[in-house]
C-alpha cells in the first residue's frame, strides 16, 4: 500500500539544479568547500524561510512560534584542508570554520538555528534535532536527500540525520549521501528509541491486521510484531505512519511510533516499549556546510571514507594504521561504489566486472588535532586511492 506522505515544508524539487559535485578519486585528504550560491555572497535565510513554510508544519500543530533567522554572511571555504593551518590563515578572506564553542553559543544565546530532519512532527529525528540543538527550529523534510540539499542551499543551518541503530544496524542511505554531498559532520547525538503501538481511539489490539512504520522501526520491533501476527507496511517515517492512520481514521491498521506522535495525532497507545531490546539507541549525525575546528579538550571522534587498491591484505593494512597508533575504531562500514559499478555495467560488452569496487567508512576515537590521527591518515593516504575526512567532532558520551 502506498501511504500518501504528509506535506512537508521542504520536499525534493526535481527542478532544482543538482549541486552535488562529481565524486572524484584523489589521493589527497580533502576537506571539500561548501557549495556556494553562484552569484551571491550574502543570502538572507529569512527570505528563504517564507518560501518553504507550509500550513502543516509541526509548529502549527504544537503552536510553537516561528522566529525569523537573521541574514548571515557567507564565507567561501578554501580548497585547502582547514585543519592544516598555514600562514595564509591569518588573512581575513580565508575561511573561519565554526568551532564547537561557536555552535553551543548559538544555542545558548537564543539564536534559533534551523535544523532539518527527515520525517514529520513527532518523528524520532525531530527529537534528535532538538537534543542536538536545544531551542532550534526543527524543519521537517520529506527525504534524507532533501535534508542534505536544504543545508547546501542555505534553507537551513544544519541537518540531523540517523546513521545507525543498535538493533537495526546502519542506515545505508545516509552513508551513501555523505559521500555524494559535501557536508561536514560537526557532531553526533544518541537517542534512546522507545516504540509504541498506536491505534485510533476505540480500536482494540485484536482488530488490527496491519501496522505501518519506518522500515527501521518495524525491524526494531520484529519479535513483537511477529507475535501479534501483524502485516508490516513501510512508510517514510514513524510519525508519518501515525499521521496517516489518524487522518484516514483506519480501523484495521496501527502505527509503530513515539509517545509524542500519539499525542500530536490523537492516537491511543496500545502497547509501550515494543522494541526487541530495551537498549534501543539510534545515533544521529549533525551536519553543517562548514567543519568545526577539532579540539583535544574533550573526547573527539573522526569519521573518514576511503577506497583501496585491489589486492590481498589491503584492508588489513588500512586498519593497521590505526591499531599501531593505539587508536580505537568505533565503526566500519563498507558500501559499493555505485558510480563505478554503473559505469562498468553501462559498458557495451556483456562482461561483468571482475570485482565490485567498495568504499569504507571508518569512525575512530581521536581528534584531527591529535598528531596520532594526522599520522594515521598520512599513512593511510600512501595506499588509498581516495580519502576524505567527513568530520572531526565531539563524541556524544552522555546518556542516550
Ligand atoms: O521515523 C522516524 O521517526 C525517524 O526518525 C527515522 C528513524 C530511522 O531512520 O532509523 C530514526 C530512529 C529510529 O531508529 C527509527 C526510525
Amino acid at each position: 500500500m502506498a501511504a500518501t506522505p504528509a506535506k512537508y515544508p521542504i520536499s525534493p524539487s526535481p527542478a532544482v539544479r543538482n549541486l552535488n559535485p562529481k565524486l572524484s578519486l584523489s589521493i589527497r585528504i580533502s576537506f571539500p568547500d561548501a557549495n556556494f550560491p553562484k552569484s551571491h555572497n550574502r543570502i538572507s535565510l529569512h527570505s528563504c524561510s517564507s518560501s518553504i513554510s507550509s500550513d502543516e508544519t509541526p509548529d502549527r500543530i504544537s503552536g510553537k512560534s516561528k522566529k525569523t533567522v537573521p541574514a548571515i554572511e557567507l564565507q567561501k571555504l578554501s580548497e585547502d584542508n582547514p585543519y592544516e593551518l598555514s600562514s595564509k590563515d591569518s588573512s581575513n578572506s580565508l575561511p573561519r570554520p565554526l568551532t564547537s564553542a561557536h555552535l553551543s553559543n548559538m544555542a545558548s544565546e537564543g539564536a534559533r538555528l534551523r535544523v532539518a530532519y527527515q520525517g514529520v512532527g513527532g518523528a524520532y529525528s525531530e527529537s534528535a534535532a532538538e537534543k542536538a540543538y536545544p531551542n532550534c527550529e526543527a524543519v521537517p523534510c520529506e527525504q534524507f536527500d532533501t535534508a542534505f540539499e536544504a543545508v547546501e542551499r542555505w534553507l537551513v543551518d544544519r541537518a540531523v540525520l540517523p546513521i545507525e541503530n543498535s538493533l537495526g544496524g546502519s542506515i545505508h542511505r545516509n552513508y551513501d549521501l555523505l559521500l555524494r554531498h559535501r557536508l561536514h559532520i560537526v557532531g553526533e547525538v544518541k537517542l534512546a528509541i522507545r516504540h509504541c503501538l498506536l491505534a485510533n481511539p476505540g480500536i482494540k489490539l485484536e482488530e488490527l491486521n496491519r501496522v505501518l512504520s519506518h522500515p527501521q522501526a518495524l525491524a526494531q520491533c520484529e519479535n513483537t510484531l511477529t507475535k501479534l501476527g501483524l502485516v508490516r507496511e513501510a512508510v517514510d517515517d514513524t510519525a508519518g505512519a501515525a499521521k496517516f492512520i489518524s487522518f484516514h481514521k483506519l480501523k484495521d491498521a496501527g502505527a509503530v511510533a513515539s509517545k509524542t506522535a500519539a499525542r500530536i495525532y490523537g492516537l491511543n497507545i496500545l502497547a509501550q516499549d515494543i522494541q526487541d531490546d530495551s537498549d534501543n539507541v539510534t545515533r544521529f549525525l549533525m551536519l553543517a556546510r562548514e567543519p568545526i575546528i577539532p579540539g583535544i579538550d574533550k573526547p573527539f571522534k573522526t569519521s573518514i571514507v576511503f577506497s583501496l587498491e585491489e589486492g590481498p591484505g589491503v584492508l588489513f593494512k588500512a586498519l593497521a594504521v590505526f591499531a599501531m597508533r593505539n587508536i580505537n575504531l568505533t565503526k566500519i562500514e563498507s558500501r559499493p561504489l555505485q558510480k563505478h559499478a554503473m559505469r562498468a555495467f553501462g559498458d557495451s560488452t556483456t562482461e561483468l566486472p571482475k570485482h565490485f569496487p567498495y568504499i569504507f567508512y571508518v569512525d575512530f576515537e581521536a581528534s584531527m588535532a591529535d598528531p596520532r590521527a594526522q599520522n594515521a591518515l598520512g599513512h593511510l593516504k600512501e595506499f588509498s586511492t581516495f580519502l576524505r575526512v567527513l568530520g572531526s567532532y565531539p563524541a556524544d558520551t552522555g546518556m542516550p
